[in-house]
């Protein structure tokens, strides 16, 4: 079995402040240096030696002036012992507070050191047993915390360490570990059961322990012994902490230091002799250089196995106290000297005491399993008020999780309406007519504003719905806030709100991009009044050619102007306006018909003979840009004038041209006498009458080429007008459908938010 030096584990020390019983808080203090002068020895009194020594206090010695020398001293210590003095002071202010520190987790020591027979070991005793005596009457008032006492002790003989338990086992080694420091192998770590047992074991070293006799003293301490208590204490079980207190009190009776002259040792006696010299010179040194204020040079501490074992109670986390015993006799006078050298030395010397706290692996263990089993035993059997207290709280939630149900129901019929009212949107089928003018935006409105059960909101605008249903809502949903967790609850309804606001923001870009629509459609139907209003302007310039034709006695004049009446009548349906144009091609057509052919039957040159006739003079020309040209398509009715031009240019024989060419003439070259006649024609001024040479059937062709010309760009226009106004309804429809997708999407994804926000609620419901 291996015992450690004092040195608890760094990594289980704590440093606490504490109080030792009866003692100062634990801090960096000196050694406790006292001194105790045994009275004269019968041999000394024998002898008739003389007391060298005056005690001038408790504090001071002085040497006597006996061989007229001068005096030595006076030397202060912590205390000074006359030779009247009992053990039982000597441990109680020299000791006791020191040794008890063990009982707190301080490690402590207590040694004497002295010159041979000068009563090391007569104190030690003392104080070991003062001190055993002590340490169970803590005990015995102390029964809040269980003690520990484990006993162990060594001797060093000659530089070896033995293990006064079991002395068979040889010499120990010292071994240094990183965290206990030095330890002693194999030495045997005995419990104590109680005080008698313990002095039964100090006995059995005291037995075991190397003395002889030498001149000075009969039995001698031929070597240093280490008694070693190690006391670990740690509250009761039941007060559920883990740490304890772990310290040792070491009680050590050096070997005397001895002039082998004065013990007139020779042989075995003088090799003692020498290793105890020896290790008492390292420890003094130790102390020297400790109190020397030199700790951070080298301390040989390993000069000797004395100082390892004791190196923590010499400058290290140890109280101490070395009591220094001296003989008063004038004839150890020089010993004393030295003795009291060493103790002015151990005076300078500080530790570092600390409260060594340990944790206790099994008792943690043990701990932790009764607190487990505390636990399953609460789970097993709660107890009636907290199952109550549950059982409410679960009615509670079942309560919450009903209303957020018919929440979520209200939402889910407000979203069947709202996509029902898209349909209907969608379904329109005069949705792109101006009269409807509220028709599309407002139905998208209405399916955007979440109204009431009975519909009857559905007429007003958003704005006005959320402002009126707004607080019935939020008062429902105060009520169900309320009864769960208001701070969810609220969080929930403002993003409903919120989100209700953000529908209502997108339903109005959709209005008004809706309203743009329907406005650009109008601007569109506008454009096609404006294009009827052309047309029956055209038409109107086609009458001033058909009262040109009255001038040459139309037959059916009164149909045309029938025709032209109810075109104008009618207005600027473009739906009939293809039908209207039939018809006046139809009358141009008949109107073509009834003008003169080329046959030149006896009937007509009769006619001739008596009307006048008046061909399409320049007057009447000049009219024809105006009844071809394109209301949309100016250029092309610009070629297709030329062309006409072309069509209609007269053979070169005749003297009469066609309008365009005539005119072109008429600008570059000088009038001729005919033209001037048309002129003046078309002035109105008399002119003489010539007959018209132009070839009639010849005009009749140009006529009918130039109106069918104008009828095709009048198709072509209308054509081109359906054809938009197709494009627009197409546009709107898919606008209907987007913005009916888009109001979808979101009902669609507020009651997503709804979903989880239900999932996260019955969660936190199901784990509270
Ligand atoms: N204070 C004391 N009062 C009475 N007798 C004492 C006192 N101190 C020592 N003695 C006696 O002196 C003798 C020597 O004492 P002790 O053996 O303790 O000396 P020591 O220092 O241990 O010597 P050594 O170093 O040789 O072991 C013993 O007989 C002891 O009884």
């Amino acid at each position: 079995m291996t015992i450690g030096t004092p040195v608890t584990p760094s990594s289980k020390i704590r440093r606490t402040p504490s109080c030792t019983p009866g003692g100062p808080k634990v801090r960096e203090e000196n050694i406790l240096v006292t001194i105790r002068v045994r009275p004269l020895s019968p041999k000394e009194q024998a002898g008739y030696d003389l007391i060298a020594w005056d005690f001038t206090d408790e504090h001071t010695i002085i040497s006597k002036n006996l061989n007229h020398e001068r005096p030595t001293g006076p030397y202060s210590f912590d205390k000074v012992f006359d030779p009247s003095c009992s053990t039982q002071k000597v441990y109680d202010q020299g000791a006791r507070d020191v040794a008890l520190s063990a009982l707190n987790g301080i490690n402590a020591t207590i040694f004497a050191y002295g010159q041979t027979s000068s009563g090391k070991t007569f104190t030690m005793r003392g104080i070991t047993e003062n001190a055993v005596k002590d340490i169970y009457e803590h005990i015995n008032i102390t029964p809040e915390r269980d003690f520990i006492l484990k006993f162990s002790a060594l001797e060093i003989y000659n530089e070896t360490a033995v293990d006064l338990l079991n002395h068979e086992s040889g010499p120990l080694r010292l071994l240094d570990d990183p965290e206990k420091g030095t330890i002693v192998e194999k030495l045997i770590e005995e419990i104590v059961k109680d005080g008698q047992h313990l002095r039964h074991l100090i006995g059995i070293c005291e037995a075991q322990r190397q003395v002889g006799e030498t001149a000075l003293n009969d039995k001698s301490s031929r070597s240093h012994q280490i008694i070693r208590l190690t006391i670990e204490s740690s509250l009761r079980e039941n007060s559920g902490c883990v740490k304890s207190f772990l310290a040792s009190l070491n009680l050590v009776d050096l070997a005397g230091s001895e002039r082998a002259s004065q013990t007139n040792a020779d042989g075995s006696r003088m090799k003692e002799g020498s290793h105890i010299n020896r290790s008492l010179l390292t420890l003094t040194t130790v102390i020297r250089k400790l109190g020397g204020g030199k700790r951070s040079g080298h301390i040989p501490y390993r000069d000797s196995k004395l100082t390892r074992i004791l190196q923590p109670s010499l400058g290290g986390n140890a109280r101490t106290a070395i009591i220094c015993t001296m003989s008063p006799a004038l004839s150890h006078v020089e010993q004393s000297r030295n003795t009291l050298s060493f103790a002015t030395s151990a005076k300078e010397v500080t530790n570092s005491a600390l409260v060594n706290m340990v944790v206790a692996e099994k008792k943690l263990v043990k701990h932790l399993q009764k607190e487990v089993a505390r636990l399953e035993a609460e789970l097993q059997s709660p107890e009636p008020s907290s199952s109550s207290c549950l059982r409410s709280l679960l009615m509670e939630k079942d309560l919450k999780i009903r209303q957020m149900e018919r929440e979520m129901n209200e939402l889910k019929r407000q979203r069947d309406l709202a996509q029902s009212q898209l349909e209907l949107e969608r379904r329109a089928p005069k949705e792109l007519k101006g009269s409807n003018h509220h028709g599309p935006s407002h139905q998208v409105a209405k399916c955007l504003s979440f109204t009431s059960d009975n519909g009857s909101d559905l007429g007003r605008p958003l704005s006005e719905n959320r402002t009126r249903k707004l607080p019935g809502r939020q008062a429902m949903v105060r009520q169900s806030a309320t009864s769960t967790d208001p701070s969810m609850l609220v969080h929930e309804i403002r993003k409903l709100e919120m989100r209700q606001r953000q529908l209502g923001e997108e339903a109005n870009r959709a209005l008004e991009l809706l309203h743009k629509e329907v406005s650009s459609h109008r601007l569109g139907s506008q454009d096609a009044a404006e294009t009827i209003a052309k047309l029956l302007s055209e038409i109107k310039d086609m009458h001033a050619v058909s009262s040109t034709l009255d001038k040459i006695e139309i037959k059916d004049k009164s149909s045309l102007k029938e025709e032209i009446a109810r075109l104008n009548s009618q207005g600027g349906n473009i739906a009939s306006l293809e039908e209207k144009l039939e018809n006046v091609q139809q009358s141009i057509d008949k109107l073509v018909m009834y003008l003169p052919s080329g046959k030149e039957t006896p009937d007509f040159k009769s006619q001739q003979k008596k009307k006048k006739i008046l061909p399409f003079t320049l007057s009447n020309t000049s009219n024809m840009p105006q009844i071809i040209r394109s209301p949309c398509s100016p250029m092309s009715s610009s070629r297709k004038i030329m062309e006409c031009d072309t069509e209609n240019k007269a053979p070169e024989s005749n003297s009469i041209t066609s309008g365009g060419e005539t005119l072109r003439k008429h600008k570059a070259t000088p009038p001729r006498s005919e033209e001037i006649n048309w002129v003046s024609s078309r002035e109105g001024t008399p002119a003489p009458r010539q007959q018209n040479p132009v070839n009639v059937k010849k005009m009749q062709k140009m006529f009918k080429t130039a109106a069918e010309e104008n009828i095709r760009s009048i198709k072509a226009y209308v054509t081109e007008l359906k054809e938009r106004v197709a494009k627009l309804q197409y546009q709107k429809q898919l606008l209907v459908c987007q913005v009916s997708i888009c109001c979808f999407m979101m009902l669609l994804h507020i009651l997503l938010q709804i979903r989880s926000t239900e999932c996260v609620y019955f969660y936190h419901i199901c784990n509270p």
